[in-house]
């Protein structure tokens, strides 16, 4: 199928994003489509983050449009609240309250659910966190009572909580150790297959690259310099994609992943 053909459920034109005189993002074009694993890579600073944040509406962007579902993320109100359950959200750290448990910090966005029982949502926890792969015991737990990679898998737990299209992940296995990192990257693929769902997927990690990501989409310069697949990287003229995708972390990945070492 060719790109023009595909659904492309993300849909940002010509976006500006600045702080104060520093433009992050200028004149950026980007299509997500349906049921894809997307890795959105670039160096330091060059705005991963705030493009995440941007699409999901948590910031606003100086120029541009985006659309999700074919909805304008950038209008106001019934409209654009009508996304909020379409999508979830991981953040770095998991971005978990440290005041409420695992199983109340999933509980956190059904309760704009109208007329979802106390009792039904805490099912719905408890279903998310075995589908994360946490032990049921996890649930009556705090955050800082888990390791990293559990905090994570809460927070993944929490970003489904709504059964979203969507997920959004910032950087899902920094911080984990490789063997953790490689388990978290079998669990984003498993439930982007079981579950249909679409991911925008921020990531250093060249391993979750070649292990589960459909289509990269390399930020630099302000915009998407490129997008295609890994063999697509390979052949791309740029310093920094040179580097990146030619340098020994890259052989060493593709080499575990030839080999099927990543789970
Ligand atoms: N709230 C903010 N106020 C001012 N500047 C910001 C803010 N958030 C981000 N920036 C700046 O925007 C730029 C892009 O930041 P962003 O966090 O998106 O980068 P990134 O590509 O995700 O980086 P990294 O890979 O290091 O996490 C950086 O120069 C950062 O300093």
């Amino acid at each position: 199928m060719s790109e023009a053909e595909r659904d492309a459920v993300i849909r940002v034109r010509g976006l500006k994003t600045q702080f104060g005189s520093h433009v992050v993002h200028e004149d950026l074009d980007l299509d997500v489509y349906r049921g894809e694993i997307l890795g959105v890579v670039g160096g330091s600073g060059t705005g991963k983050s705030v493009l995440l944040r941007t699409i999901t509406g948590l910031q606003t962007p100086a120029a541009g449009e985006i659309e999700v579902f074919g909805v304008d993320v950038l209008g106001r109100g019934a409209v654009r609240d009508s996304l909020d359950d379409r999508w979830g959200v991981m953040f770095q750290d998991g971005a978990l309250f440290s005041s409420l448990t695992v199983r109340e910090n999933i509980e956190v966005p059904m309760k704009a659910v109208p007329g979802l029982a106390p009792d039904i949502r805490r099912e719905l926890a408890d279903l998310k966190i075995s589908m994360v792969g946490l032990p049921y015991l996890a649930g009556d737990l705090y955050p800082s009572e888990l390791s990293g990679g559990m905090r994570k898998r809460a927070g993944l737990a929490r970003a489904l909580a709504l059964d979203p299209e969507i997920v959004f992940l910032d950087e899902p296995t920094a911080g984990l150790d490789p063997i953790g990192a490689a388990a978290f990257d079998t669990l984003i693929r498993n439930l982007s297959q079981s579950l249909g769902l679409t991911v925008f997927l921020v990531t250093h990690d060249l391993d979750t690259l070649y292990a589960i990501c459909d289509r990269i989409a390399v930020l630099s310069e302000r915009r998407v310099l490129v997008t295609g697949s890994l063999a697509d990287m390979l052949e791309v003229d740029d310093p920094w994609v040179r580097e990146y995708f030619h340098g020994p972390r890259a052989r060493a990945a593709f080499a575990d992943t030839a080999t099927g070492t990543e789970d």
